[in-house]
């Protein structure tokens, strides 16, 4: 679903690459945690598969596209396919819950019908019933989470991107929102989250890239935060 051919992102101005010759492979359905410290280069190799950047060279492959090949046109066709999911949930502030999520349907052209029918159902999946009519400084950081999870899951992308989504949040809370993304993984979705949360990462078990200094120093499955046999 993802995949990564030597793949070097060297950022203009800077010395040594963000992303050094990083070669991966995320097959679909796959959950993965990407680790490392504090500027290994996690962000960027999500940027790069949302082509908000580009590599300095190597190939980036998306459902089997070589992505920074694509016409410029067609990289809003394959955001569309990619949910997002950021630490600060990035609502609108004027939007109720509801009119947040629906949102993300009205920006791509789906009917009134459509989103009217989409978005409870999936305000449900979130555990978000009854909370449609809330703005969003009514609501605790963990439901606004859930908020921003809906609005990218709404669209039933092929890929969830989720760049540290607990890291606002504390543990208990936190658990909630795991629970969640492996729910939306289970329908199929291909999950990719960066994160810092060693807890959540021990206790899900799952695909483990940690990155050092913008290379692949681990590829685990079912791995913990830190290296263990
Ligand atoms: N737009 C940019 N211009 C120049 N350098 C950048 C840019 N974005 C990131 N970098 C550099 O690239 C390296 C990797 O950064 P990146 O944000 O990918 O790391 P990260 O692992 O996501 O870090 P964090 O955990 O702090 O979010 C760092 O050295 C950073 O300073």
């Amino acid at each position: 679903m993802i995949r990564f051919e030597k793949v070097t992102k060297t950022y203009p101005g800077t010395g040594s690459p963000a992303l050094d010759q990083v070669s991966v492979d995320i097959e679909k359905g796959e959950f993965v945690f990407l680790v490392g410290q504090s500027g290994s280069g996690k962000s960027t190799a999500l940027r790069l598969m949302l082509r908000e950047t580009r590599p300095t060279s190597g190939r980036v492959y998306v459902a089997g596209k070589e992505i920074n090949r694509l016409a410029s046109w067609k990289v809003p066709r394959l955001r569309r396919q990619i949910g997002t999911v950021f630490q600060d949930f990035r609502l609108l502030p004027n939007k109720s819950v509801a009119e947040n999520v629906a949102f993300a349907l009205q920006v791509i052209g789906r009917s009134r019908t459509d989103i009217r029918q989409v978005v409870p159902a999936t305000l449900d999946l979130v555990g978000l019933e009854g909370k449609a009519d809330r703005m969003p400084d009514e609501l605790s950081g963990g439901e606004q989470q859930r908020v921003a999870i809906a609005r990218a899951f709404v669209n039933r992308p092929m890929i969830l991107i989720a760049d540290e989504p607990t890291g606002n949040l504390d543990p208990a809370t936190s658990v909630g929102i795991m629970k969640l993304l492996d729910r939306i993984n289970r329908t199929g979705t291909t999950v990719v989250m960066a994160t810092h949360d060693h807890g959540i990462v021990d206790q899900m078990r799952k695909r483990v890239i940690e990155l050092e200094d913008g290379r692949v120093v681990r590829d685990q499955a079912r791995g913990a935060y830190g290296f263990q046999h």
